[in-house]
C-alpha cells in the first residue's frame, strides 16, 4: 500500500503572536502539496489563533492531551477541548513528555486511548534514550512503548507513530537514514506480529530528531520512512522544504 507522506512540526515551548504570525505566513504561502499531510503543533494558548489563520491545507495539533474530558485536573487540556477547537489531532507520549515529566507507558496509554475514543487522532511517540541504545536496548525500549497502546486494543486507523530516538531530538545528531530506516523496519515486523499485517502495511512511521532540510530528502527515500517530527526546523521557512522532501 502507499502511505501518504505525513510532516508534523512540533514547536514546543516556543513562541508568541508574531513569531506565530512569521511561521503562518510561510506556510501559507507555500504551494500546497497533495501528496503530504501537514500538522503543526503549536503551544496550547495559540492554538485557536494558529488554526483560524492557517490554511486549509496545514491542521493543527495540541501537544499534550489528559486522559479524562474534564475536571479538578490544574493545567491540563483535554480531547473533548481539542475537538472543540476544531481540531484533529494531539501528540501523546513524547520523549519531553515521558522523561522530563515522568509520564509513564500506562499513563501515556490511557491518554491515547482516551483521545481516540474522543475522535483526536494520535502522533504516536517512541524512542530510546542514548545509554538504551549503547546498551543495546532499542529494540526492547520502543517495542515496550508500543506494547502499552497494543495492550489497550487500540484502532490503529488513527495512529501515527513517530520514532525519535531521545539522544537525536534537539542535538543535532540526526539518526543515520540506515539507523532510522532499521527501527523502522523493526517497528513495522512488531506492528505486523502483535496487530496485523494490514495495520502494519497501513500505519505511518514517521522518523523525529534533528530533521532539517538538509537531511530529510535522504531519510524520507527510506522505505519504511513515512515522513517527519520536525522540532527546531519546523519554526523556520526551511519547514517547507522538508515538507516537500519526498516531492
Ligand atoms: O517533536 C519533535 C522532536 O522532538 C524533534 O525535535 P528536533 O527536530 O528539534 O530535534
Amino acid at each position: 500500500m502507499t502511505r501518504k507522506f505525513f510532516v508534523g512540526g512540533n514547536w514546543k515551548m516556543n513562541g508568541d503572536f508574531a513569531s506565530v504570525d512569521g511561521i503562518v505566513t510561510f506556510l501559507n504561502q507555500s504551494a500546497d502539496n497533495a501528496s503530504v499531510d501537514v500538522v503543526v503543533a503549536p503551544p496550547a494558548p495559540y492554538l485557536a489563533y494558529a488554526k483560524s489563520h492557517l490554511k486549509a491545507g496545514v491542521l493543527v495539533a495540541a501537544q499534550n492531551c489528559y486522559k479524562v474530558p474534564k475536571g479538578a485536573f490544574t493545567g491540563e487540556i483535554s480531547p473533548a477541548m481539542i475537538k472543540d477547537l476544531g481540531l484533529e489531532w494531539v501528540i501523546l507520549g513524547h520523549s519531553e513528555r515521558r522523561h522530563v515529566f515522568g509520564e509513564t507507558d500506562a499513563l501515556i496509554a490511557e491518554k491515547t486511548v482516551h483521545a481516540l475514543e474522543s475522535g483526536i487522532k494520535v502522533i504516536f511517540c517512541i524512542g530510546e534514550k542514548l545509554e538504551e541504545r549503547e546498551a543495546g536496548q532499542t529494540k526492547d525500549v520502543n517495542f515496550r512503548q508500543l506494547q502499552a497502546i497494543v495492550d489497550k486494543g487500540v484502532s490503529w486507523d488513527n495512529i501515527v507513530v513517530a520514532y525519535e530516538p531521545v539522544w537525536a531530538i534537539g542535538t543535532g545528531k540526526t539518526a543515520s537514514p540506515e539507523q532510522a530506516q532499521e527501527v523502522h523496519e523493526w517497528i513495522r515486523e512488531f506492528l505486523k506480529e502483535k496487530v496485523s499485517p494490514a495495520v502494519a502495511d497501513s500505519t505511518r512511521i514517521i522518523y523525529g530528531g534533528s530533521v532539517t532540510a538538509d537531511n530529510a530528502a535522504e531519510l524520507g527515500k527510506k522505505a519504511d520512512i513515512d515522513g517527519f517530527l520536525v522540532g527546531g526546523a519546523s519554526l523556520k521557512p526551511d519547514f517547507v522544504k522538508i515538507i516537500n522532501a519526498r516531492s
